[in-house]
């Protein structure tokens, strides 16, 4: 079953151009592609190719200038009232800082059960039974559920934004470079977590990633993405073993390399386990 459909879509930011007058800068240019359900698709490209505001548009957390986004037989670019607030379940996003995308100044038992009470919704067994369930499928301990963000290392908080983002049992989880800012140890546990979770509940993942590795070992399929194009789709074997685009292949030959950025951002972070 196709649960999302992007179509044509295209953002356009407009940027402070010469003497004063405002020119247009496109940043996503003309994308199409569809999930399934249960189906995890990939989208690779180096930054500034246009990935975070493709899944943006898709998450309906950014509007498009054109194109369309239909989620379950739904437009979601003019869904309002219920129609919108079903769609803000059922797409649940999971971002790159685990830090700064936890309110510091709640517990854990409150991230967590957060999205239940934006939705109206009171767990038979109460928030904290329903938080404590959640920290146990993510593999944290359910007795800290009332620490806070800054007593959990850099895997475990990501774990917590996880549990968030299940806690509504939404059909899609986007991970936005979901694992980029952790160790590789610990990046391969979240991985493995989340291929578990996929197992058991049968949502669909649109994965953002810069790193090939990461996504060879998640996903179905793989959109890469170079200057706001999609420029190869297809299954995990046909773009990793039989790349067609020219693009494709020098991402695929490039060696294996740390954006500095975002290794300034872990070392100050000391992100462990
Ligand atoms: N609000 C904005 N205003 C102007 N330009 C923007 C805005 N948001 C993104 N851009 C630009 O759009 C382009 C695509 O950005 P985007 O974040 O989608 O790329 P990305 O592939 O996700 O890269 P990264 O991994 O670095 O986030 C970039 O050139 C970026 O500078």
């Amino acid at each position: 079953m196709t649960l999302l459909q992007v179509q044509g879509v295209v953002k356009e930011f407009s940027t402070p151009g010469a003497l004063g007058r405002k020119s247009t800068f496109t940043a996503v240019d003309d994308v199409s592609f569809d999930v399934e359900l249960g189906e995890t698709l990939a989208v690779v490209g180096e930054s500034g190719s246009g990935k975070s505001t493709t899944a943006r548009i898709a998450a309906r957390l950014l509007e498009p200038t054109r194109g369309t986004v239909i989620f379950d037989g739904v437009d979601v670019t003019r869904a309002r009232g219920k129609e919108l607030a079903r769609f803000r379940n059922d797409v649940q996003v999971v971002f790159q800082d685990p830090f700064s995308s936890l309110n510091p100044r709640y517990t854990v038992e409150r991230i967590i059960t957060a999205p239940l009470s934006y939705q109206g919704i009171k767990p038979a067994e109460g928030y904290r039974a329903a938080a404590q369930e959640l920290m146990e499928r993510v593999g944290l301990n359910p007795d800290h559920c009332q620490r806070y963000p800054a007593q959990f290392s850099g895997g475990q908080a990501q774990r917590i934004g996880i549990a968030r983002a299940l806690a509504v049992n939404p059909k899609l989880v986007i991970c936005d470079e979901a694992v980029s800012a952790l160790d590789v140890s610990i990046q391969a546990q979240v991985l493995e977590l989340l291929m578990r979770l996929q197992a058991e509940s049968g949502f669909s993942y649109i994965f953002i990633a810069h790193d090939l590795a990461v996504v060879r070992q998640i996903c179905h399929r793989v959109a890469v993405m170079n200057q706001g194009r999609i420029v190869e789709l297809g299954t995990r074997e046909q773009v990793f073993g039989d790349p067609q685009d020219d693009y494709t292949r020098t991402l695929l030959a490039a060696v294996p390399r740390i954006n500095p950025e975002w290794d300034a951002k872990r070392r100050q972070r000391k992100v462990t386990l």
